[in-house]
């Protein structure tokens, strides 16, 4: 390497203005004063990055040179949220900046609002990798993130009279100064056609005669650790037309035919699917997949590894992290390359498959596992089901080893399932090729061993382990909330940020009055912002100093959305009826963040419903100060960042057994706010670090739930039993909240909790109740309260995401971190 190292930026105000005036005059053409909003973030951003680039290029230098293990983690999504602040965060640049803008007259916070996130996610997933990167490049461990630059990200949520609308999310409208395309890298990505006999003799061989092809250039985005000198990459692929215009057929006159292969091409990385639960087995989903997965192995087998590595010994040199079964056609991808271009026979290819993959399971339903049907995978990708196929015999012969005469076992764990069509159960290639699985929280683990993937665990019991998810603390409470970071660093000092344990150091201050003050202005403080926010951005007004209970999470049937709804029905029902009397009513402000998948209808009513609900109790004159509903539209990371910070109480309420782990359940209680919740996913761990009496237990077990539900569950007796819930429920039924309609979605709504609730919320009301009136009475003593929220904010530094990954170094990758000098 004899380039020589580019010089660091100097961290000074007068390097950073001279470098910001010089992006905003050389960069957007413009001068200070006639410069637009646009321009001067635009500038600012580009500023930043110059600051993190000379230390992304010595990382990049010293990776190519230590060509050390690597940690690649294949995502279909990354929720990155706003990069702004988090680059100024990780370059230590937040004083310098605000000075240098402040001397130019430039308000930050105008050009921080600015800022479209990108939307590359639907939710916990694709926020689960975001903070992934970040605790990866925290810690010091070469790695890399591949996934796709969609053109459109998550849908733009509006409310048309309470009615979810999905508008596109234009993010790249006002450009984006984070991305680094690189079309000169592009690689070319193969589909459907068929297969022949391969001249070469190695065993499994054959050639695959793809008919068409499509490029995937390489976006980067910088992916800064927290202020140690390294920045790592995040690789996101967009598809092109290899050949953009056909000129001819265009001079023949047929323009739209002339860019047909174009659009085609293009098609694939357009748009996010925005399901986040129930696979609609479209064919671009497909491609989608097979497109990110081939270019990230090509880049990486041809770009990052030498010429000359001998890939048998690539298990020392890489682990590609499945992010779910999104991007399991990895596994016939990389057999594909090994066998048919590099002429190894099928079992050496398999020994080294075997050794580069490990799976991350993220859910329970059995709806949200993926099965691509024999006939689509078939068409798109001929010689991957092949390969497929292949691997599955070998598979069933194993299992007919360890267990002779089974072949029901035989039929269940085919990864080829003939029922209720021949399909690829990518989770069962997933957990057949990785060398290890895990689930994202002790429960989902143990159910994922003890039922989803039984079959499995029985053959490999080490295969399987548990990796609990975690949150970055640099965006969800160092930057979210700078308040409690600075009591809290005034307290311990600012060791926490990278190593949130340290928050523990906060127990004894729980009994501090004059810190439990401190912490309550703080929290009153984030709530008058929020307020502020909801005001501007909604226009929706909140009592500034009303109980923040806050939902907020994508909307399924599973996380019972309806439940919270019964609670604020019941109250409502109470109050109008005279049975609550209205003094007796804790002032709460319910606070709603959702977005349904567009084709899930009952989820949409649901948003309708709550919407209608909300309207009536925020229109009832009596009710002003004491109840109200707010439900911004367009829940993202963004809004996050400001809902937080400002809640008190933070709804968990999935049934139990159903939410793999959740994420949002860890940001609030970091944030101070009690849970309220059921003994599901990590809700069991929060709950335990921070003690009974600091968590609102509710609600039946898994055990229980799935006892009764063996036993025959009838909602309806349920409804007939319980006075207050027959009245919440006759209430919602009556149309009053529906303009007197009482068909739609009361009626859909009033039918399935009544006759089927899948998810028992009707089973779990009466607990629930209890629970909230458990809420009311603790959050009237203030000291008592405060004094749970610091506890729970010093005992769940546990849910830091460098924990997680420090978890998925010593359980799963064996990669080391590797420092840089700053
Ligand atoms: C193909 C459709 C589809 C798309 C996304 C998914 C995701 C796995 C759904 C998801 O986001 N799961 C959530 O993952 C979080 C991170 O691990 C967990 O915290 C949540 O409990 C889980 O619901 C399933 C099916």
């Amino acid at each position: 390497e004899n380039t020589p190292p580019v010089a660091a930026r100097e961290h000074t105000v007068e390097s950073f203005t001279r470098e910001f005036l010089r992006e905003l005059n050389f960069g957007q053409g413009v001068d200070l004063d006639r410069a637009s909003a646009n321009d001067k973030y635009l500038a600012l951003s580009r500023t930043v990055r110059h600051y993190l680039t000379t230390r992304w290029l010595e990382t990049l230098r010293n990776q190519y040179r230590d060509q050390a293990k690597t940690v690649a983690y294949l995502s279909a999504e990354f929720l990155l949220g706003p990069q702004l602040e988090n680059a100024m965060l990780a370059a230590d640049l937040d004083e310098i900046a605000n000075e240098s803008l402040r001397a130019l007259g430039v308000d930050l916070d105008e050009l921080r609002a600015l800022e479209i996130e990108p939307g590359l996610g639907n939710g916990g997933l694709g926020r689960l990798a975001a903070c992934f990167i970040d605790s990866l490049a925290t810690l010091n461990v070469p790695s890399v993130g591949y996934g796709i630059r969609y053109e459109y990200g998550i849908f733009r949520q509006t409310f048309e009279d309470g009615a979810q609308v999905e508008k596109p999310d234009t993010w790249l409208r006002l450009g984006s100064p984070w991305e680094l395309p690189h079309p000169e890298h592009a690689v070319e990505v193969s589909f459907g056609g068929h297969t022949v006999e391969a001249e070469g003799g190695n065993d499994g061989a054959r050639t695959w005669v793809p008919d068409w092809r499509v490029a995937a250039v390489p976006y980067n985005y910088m992916v800064p650790g927290y202020r140690n000198g390294r920045v790592n990459t995040l690789r996101l692929w967009s598809a092109r037309a290899t050949h953009e215009f056909d000129l001819q057929i265009f001079n023949a006159g047929d323009y739209a035919e002339a860019v047909r292969a174009r659009t085609f091409a293009e098609n694939i990385s357009k748009v996010l699917y925005p399901e986040d639960s129930t696979p609609q087995g479209k064919e671009l989903r497909l491609q989608q997949q097979y497109f990110f997965v081939a270019a990230s192995l090509r880049d990486f087998l041809e770009t990052v590894l030498p010429a000359d590595f001998d890939l048998h010994r690539l298990p020392d040199r890489i682990t590609w992290q499945l992010n779910d079964t999104h991007p399991v056609i990895a596994v016939p991808e990389l057999m594909r390359i090994l066998v048919d271009e590099r002429g190894w026979d099928w079992a050496d290819a398999w020994a080294v498959t075997q050794k580069v993959f490990a799976y991350t399971c993220h859910t329970l339903l059995p709806e949200a596992l993926e099965v691509w049907s024999v006939d689509l995978l078939g068409r798109l990708l001929p010689r991957h089901l092949e390969i497929i196929y292949r691997i599955n015999e070998e598979f069933i012969e194993e299992v007919r080893a360890a267990f002779p005469g089974d072949e029901l076992r035989v039929r269940r764990m085919s990864i080829i399932a003939e029922q209720p069509e021949r399909a690829v159960r990518m989770a069962h290639l997933a957990t057949v090729a990785g060398f290890k699985v895990n689930g994202v929280a002790e429960l989902h683990s143990q159910l994922l061993a003890d039922k989803v993937l039984h079959d499995f665990a029985q053959m490999w019991p080490g295969k399987f382990t548990n990796v609990t998810n975690g949150v970055t603390p640099r965006r969800f409470v160092r930057l979210a909330n700078p308040g409690l970071s600075g009591l809290i660093t005034e307290a311990i000092g600012d060791g926490w940020i990278t190593d949130l344990e340290q928050l523990r150091g906060l127990e004894p201050l729980a009994d501090d009055a004059e810190f439990r003050r401190r912490f309550r202005e703080i929290k009153a403080a984030n709530k008058r912002h929020f307020a502020d926010v909801l005001l501007a951005r909604d226009g929706i007004e909140i009592a500034g100093d009303a109980m923040v209970d806050a939902m907020v999470k994508r909307l399924h049937e599973y996380k019972r959305q309806s439940l919270k709804l019964l609670h604020i029905v019941s109250l409502y029902e109470g109050i109008t009826s005279g049975r609550i009397p209205l003094d007796a009513v804790t002032p709460r402000t319910f606070v709603f963040g959702a977005k349904a998948a567009p084709g899930y209808v009952r989820a949409k009513e649901t948003i309708a419903l709550i919407n209608a609900v909300g309207a009536t109790i925020n229109a009832d004159a009596s009710l002003q100060g004491r109840l109200k509903v707010a439900f911004p539209a367009n829940y993202n990371v963004t809004l996050a960042e400001d809902l937080v910070p400002a809640a008190d109480l933070s709804e968990q309420i999935s049934l139990a057994g159903k939410e793999a782990s959740g994420t949002g359940n860890m940001k609030f209680a970091l944030n101070g706010a009690l849970t309220v919740g059921t003994d599901d996913g990590a809700n069991v761990e929060i709950r335990k670090l921070v003690g009974d009496e600091n968590f609102f237990l509710f609600g039946m077990t898994e055990p229980e739930a799935a006892d009764l539900s063996a036993r025959g569950y009838d909602p309806g007796a349920y409804y007939e039993s319980d006075p207050q819930l027959k009245a919440a429920l006759d209430l919602l039924a009556s149309g009053v909240f529906t303009g007197g309609e009482r068909g739609g979605a009361v009626a859909s709504i009033f039918a399935s909790l009544t006759e089927r609730d899948r998810f028992m919320a009707l089973a779990d009301f009466r607990s629930y109740m209890d629970a909230q009136s458990r809420v009311d009475a603790a959050y009237a003593d203030h000291e008592a309260w405060s004094r749970s929220a610091v506890l729970n904010v010093a005992r769940t530094g546990f849910f830091s995401s460098d924990r997680s990954i420090q978890d998925y170094l010593d359980r799963i990758w064996g990669a080391r971190p590797v420092t840089q000098n700053r």
